[in-house]
């Protein structure tokens, strides 16, 4: 089996992946600040001989996961946001300091698609930009939902909004402090998604396809305007890109790789950004 391991600011996700097969076997997530002990929530490491790691957490919490699973595990690899990898050329000024998930998430991203905008709504919502070409253009990064509302301090924090909610319900005026918060904060993160896409698009003359990932995909994806398609295994299938193990990755496959979405035209996306000027 194969361990591959998403250490977001949130919560740690991790799958287990038959390495014969290339099927994905079980998964699951514990909050990043708790320690990793065997238990129910965590896989068994008797069966992984292979763990694959992208971590954004606090170097510490790496050290400890790295230094455990390298007892008991042969093969452990760490990813590292590099100048360049598989035909991808980092944006960065200091390439290092791009956050691996952006990194993992963008080579995913053209591997499936060519150029895409790939955006990953987590603790922070990032909306990373790679040309036909490979080259990344670099980001923006965005507070996301959860952190918008705590920063708030309204005593909404525990009443998440409903992941089965309609874009047209969290686009209406709240009229009690938590529907207020969670319209607005959702409004924010939309607006901002659907906005900076065009004026990047349009900066560059080129209309991407965009890709979805993170814990709040789902939900903010029903206020995208823009075609996209939602990826909930981006950040996994970059770790298969960058270390493929089973025969499957070897021939490029990413596993739950979703249909590529066609883009609208650059034109329409220059008149809705013209329009939206106008206002
Ligand atoms: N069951 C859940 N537990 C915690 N957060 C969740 C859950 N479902 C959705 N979320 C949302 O997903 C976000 C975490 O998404 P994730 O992509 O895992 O973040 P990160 O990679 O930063 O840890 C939270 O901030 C929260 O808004
Ligand atoms: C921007 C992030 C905090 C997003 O992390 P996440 O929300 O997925 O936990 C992470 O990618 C990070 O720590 N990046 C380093 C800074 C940068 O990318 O510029
Ligand atoms: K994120």
């Amino acid at each position: 089996m194969i361990l591959d391991l998403d250490i977001g600011n949130t919560l740690s996700k991790w799958r287990l992946k038959d390495a014969d097969s290339s099927e994905i076997r079980s998964r699951g997530a514990v909050w990043t600040r708790e320690e990793w002990r065997p238990g129910a929530d965590i896989p068994d490491l008797d069966v992984v001989e292979a763990v694959r790691i992208s971590s954004v957490a606090r170097a510490a919490v790496l050290d400890e996961t790295v230094g455990l699973l390298r007892r008991r595990v042969r093969h452990v690899h760490v990813a590292r946001s590099t100048a360049e990898a598989l035909g991808v050329v980092n944006g960065y000024a200091e390439p290092g300091r791009l956050g691996v998930d952006r990194w993992l998430g963008a080579l995913a991203g053209y591997q499936l698609a060519g150029g895409c905008c790939a955006v990953d709504c987590g603790s922070a919502i990032t909306i990373d930009f790679v040309l036909p070409g490979g080259q990344h253009l670099g980001g923006f990064i965005v507070p996301g939902l959860r952190l918008m509302k705590e920063s708030l301090k309204l005593g909404t924090r525990n009443v998440a909004i409903d992941p089965e909610s309609e874009a047209d319900e969290l686009l209406e005026p709240g009229r009690r402090t938590v529907d207020a918060v969670n319209h607005g904060i959702y409004m924010a993160a939309v607006s901002a998604i659907n906005r900076i896409y065009s004026e990047v698009c349009d900066q560059e003359g080129v209309a991407l396809p965009m890709l979805l990932t993170g814990g709040d995909a789902r939900v903010i994806s029903r206020g995208v305007q823009v075609p996209h398609a939602v990826w909930p295994d981006m950040v996994y299938g970059g770790l298969e890109a960058r270390f493929p193990l089973t025969l499957a990755e070897r021939a490029g496959k990413m596993a739950g790789a979703p249909r590529v979405p066609d883009p609208v035209s650059l034109e329409k996306i220059r008149a809705g950004l013209a329009f939206s000027m106008l206002l």
